[in-house]
């Protein structure tokens, strides 16, 4: 008999208290141990619909809801008595008649009945700016045909109840609708467009991709466990379709999976190690990420999915893109490299230009097109500094400039030799260079996270790292996220990912509300300087939230008042102190931050960081502050623009970090500012 999970099971599981949780996991495995339930106390339930529905007995209290058919045997809910038996009462399980899917539906009641009143206070609070509802709030999917509502998966019993439904309705029923149904119709809502749906119906309706995403086949007790173990880490066994897909693929040339802020890219490219790893048993993996901390959060994660003890974690090597990169530079070089800092890069550059009296430039020209030409692309000569293309910058330099900058950008070349020095991006040429040659490869497969902050010399690097068999090289990453590197061609550098990405578009992270505003920022289509676009129109969110509050005072005590107001008030709703987030634009900004949480209990759990700091994390609570006109775009950066295009790309990347910054909230987004406010703050209005 097959045994299986859902995840309505894992979400109840995961309320109980520690000692509940004891005696279910028990009953749990005796009855993966034997399925027939011999032994265990079971009683059908008899005023459900489904005669499948039996409750079994885990103690006095709790009960565990069971659903068997055939040769199938499901876990579907556990509550205390009654409970558990509401939850089946008002339930069934069958395959959807026109997807194939597994479905758990809700047996259709009045709207009323199933939207009470406070579920409405909780979605839209007082003190929030809800757009308010016209007398005739249109009816969003009145003239969709019953055959394609029931493409999407919606259940036949709530095909009426989607076509009366108007906008605010409908956020309420989409809680009590499957998950495909929910996305599609809110994508239709969107962009006026269902999702063509290409999943085939399934010889067995539980291996149907959409039902995968909530009941998964247990084979054994290592995966009962894994699934116990994290029951709130629901990625860790239920996977969107889309998601599933990019995991189980196989690509012959490099590949990416794109996405907005909190679309699980983080988690496929997870997923897609332990798969690889588990695949061939000889593969060795490399999981790497911007910065070592999202590199230790990954690693943490690989562990969610494959027990330390299992020989996956051990070959999975997690860790940033620098830090492996200064290892094997170590192993092949014999020493660790000495690398120059920004300061000592700076301070080179105006020794050698005052040494050389050029005139006609800035020092600020001269340290941008060292960091962003020379170095960046590992230029060596006058000759290749004749023919390079100087991507992503538009003020041009003639063949008679070049020559004439030569000179000292050798100069600093040769400076930082003396002294013992390489750059970041010498340390990734260095080693591409040696290991370019090598037939023997130190990874089979690479897989890399943030990757639209990649530079060139990190790319080249890990290409050349890369073996030459299939899925050597997976990258994850959103456009609309970059904010350390220009644009340039990927393609230019032998990576090539044309025909294999593929876009994600649920948002598991952010509430609908603070995701529609934060997508304000950004325009609706990115597209990379090779032409592969991302599609960023047409994302859902999974869940609703309050309406994110963007508010500009008259000074900066009156904007510290209401940063703790927020704070305080998150806090009194149960939201942990260490489930906040504060961001601002500088570490310099950090005391205004702090003073704002001064009174608050607990402070020190609370996040404070800069922007920069803010990618891939997240929280329940974020409030972004000091977003003032000079603070958003940074006037020192705009002031060090040494042409017209790299102004341009200050801009968007500095639009991009309250991007980044706003979309780490989950349920509740404060953005404030002293006056006057950010110019951005306009763009992230309420749609
Ligand atoms: N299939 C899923 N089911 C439930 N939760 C999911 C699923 N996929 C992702 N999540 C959750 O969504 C959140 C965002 O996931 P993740 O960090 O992978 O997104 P991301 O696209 O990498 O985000 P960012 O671009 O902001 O770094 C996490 O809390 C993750 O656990």
């Amino acid at each position: 008999m097959k045994f299986h999970l859902a995840e309505t099971f894992t979400t109840a599981y995961d309320k109980l208290t520690g000692q509940e949780q004891k005696a279910v996991k028990a009953t749990v495995f005796d009855l993966q141990l034997d399925p027939s339930g011999r032994g265990l106390r079971m009683h059908r339930i008899d005023n459900s619909n489904d005669p499948n529905f039996w409750s079994m007995r885990v103690n006095r209290d709790v009960r565990l809801i069971i659903h068997k058919t055939g040769d199938s045997l499901l876990v579907a809910y556990v509550d205390h008595h009654d409970k558990a038996y509401a939850w089946a009462e008002r339930r069934r399980i069958e395959a959807h008649p026109k997807t194939g899917a597994i479905q758990i539906v809700e047996v259709r009641e009045r709207v009323e009945e199933i939207a009470p009143p406070e579920q409405f206070d909780f979605v839209y609070p007082a003190e929030d700016v809800a757009p308010e509802t016209p007398a005739s709030a249109p009816k969003h999917f009145a003239a969709l045909a019953d055959d394609a509502l029931l493409s999407v998966g919606v259940p036949s019993d709530w095909l009426a109840d989607i076509r009366a439904a108007t906008e605010d309705e409908f956020f309420v029923l989409a809680e009590h609708l499957p998950s495909e149904a929910a996305e599609a119709l809110l994508e239709f809502a969107a962009t006026g467009k269902l999702p063509a749906f290409a999943i085939e119906p399934t010889s067995d309706p539980f291996e149907h991709p959409d039902a995968q995403r909530r009941i998964r086949l247990i084979s054994d007790s290592e995966e009962l466990e894994q699934a116990l173990a994290f029951p709130w880490e629901k990625w860790g066994v239920f996977l969107h379709p889309a998601q599933r897909k990019i995991v189980d693929q196989d690509f012959n040339g490099p590949a990416r999976v794109a996405g907005s802020a909190g679309t699980g890219k983080t988690v496929v490219a997870i997923h897609r190690a332990v798969r690889l790893a588990r695949e061939n048993p000889n593969a060795r993996i490399f999981l790497g990420s911007f910065s070592d901390p999202l590199a230790r959060s990954m690693e943490r994660k690989i562990a969610v999915l494959a027990p330390e003890t299992s020989e996956v974690t051990r070959r999975v090597t997690t860790a940033s893109f620098q830090a492996i990169a200064e290892q094997l530079f170590q192993l092949e070089f014999g020493a660790r490299p000495r690398i120059a800092s920004e300061k000592v890069i700076r301070q080179t550059v105006e020794a050698a230009a005052a040494d050389l009296n050029l005139s006609g430039f800035s020092n600020r020209f001269f340290v941008s097109e060292w960091t962003n030409v020379i170095d960046a692309w590992g230029v060596g000569s006058s000759d290749e500094y004749a023919n390079i293309a100087r991507m992503g910058r538009k003020s041009r330099l003639g063949p008679k400039q070049r020559e004439l900058l030569w000179p000292l950008f050798e100069s600093v070349r040769q400076k930082l030799k003396a002294a013992g020095y390489l750059t970041s991006a010498d340390v990734f040429t260095e080693l591409a260079d040696r290991l370019t040659e090598k037939s023997a490869k130190p990874f089979d497969h690479i897989i890399l996270d943030e990757a639209q902050d990649l530079g060139p010399a990190e790319l080249r690097f890990f290409a050349a790292i890369s073996s030459d068999s299939d899925n050597a090289l997976f990258f994850a990453g959103d456009l609309g996220q970059r904010i350390f590197q220009h644009p340039y061609s990927w393609k230019s550098l032998g990576v090539d990912v044309r025909g294999r990405s593929s876009t994600l578009k649920v948002c598991y992270r952010t509430s609908r509300q603070i995701r529609s505003a934060a997508d304000n920022l950004l325009p609706l289509h990115l597209r990379d300087v090779d032409g592969v676009e991302e599609a960023r129109s047409g994302t859902v969110s999974t869940f609703e939230g309050p309406f994110p509050i963007v508010e500009i005072f008259a000074s900066e005590a009156e904007e510290a008042t209401r940063v703790a107001a927020f704070i305080s008030s998150a806090i009194t709703d149960g939201v942990a102190p260490k489930e906040i987030g504060v961001f601002v634009r500088t570490p310099s900004l950090t005391p205004r931050a702090r003073d704002a949480i001064s009174g608050i209990d607990e402070s020190a759990e609370i996040t404070i960081a800069n922007m920069h700091l803010a990618k891939g994390l997240e929280f329940r609570a974020v409030a972004v502050m000091a977003c003032d006109e000079g603070v958003l775009p940074l006037d020192d950066r705009v002031a060090d623009a040494a042409d017209e295009a790299e102004l341009d790309d200050i801009y968007e990347t500095e639009r991009r970090l309250l991007y980044v910054a706003c979309t780490r909230a989950r349920d509740r987004l404060l953005v404030t500012a002293s006056a006057p406010g950010s110019e951005y703050l306009h763009d992230l209005k309420l749609d």
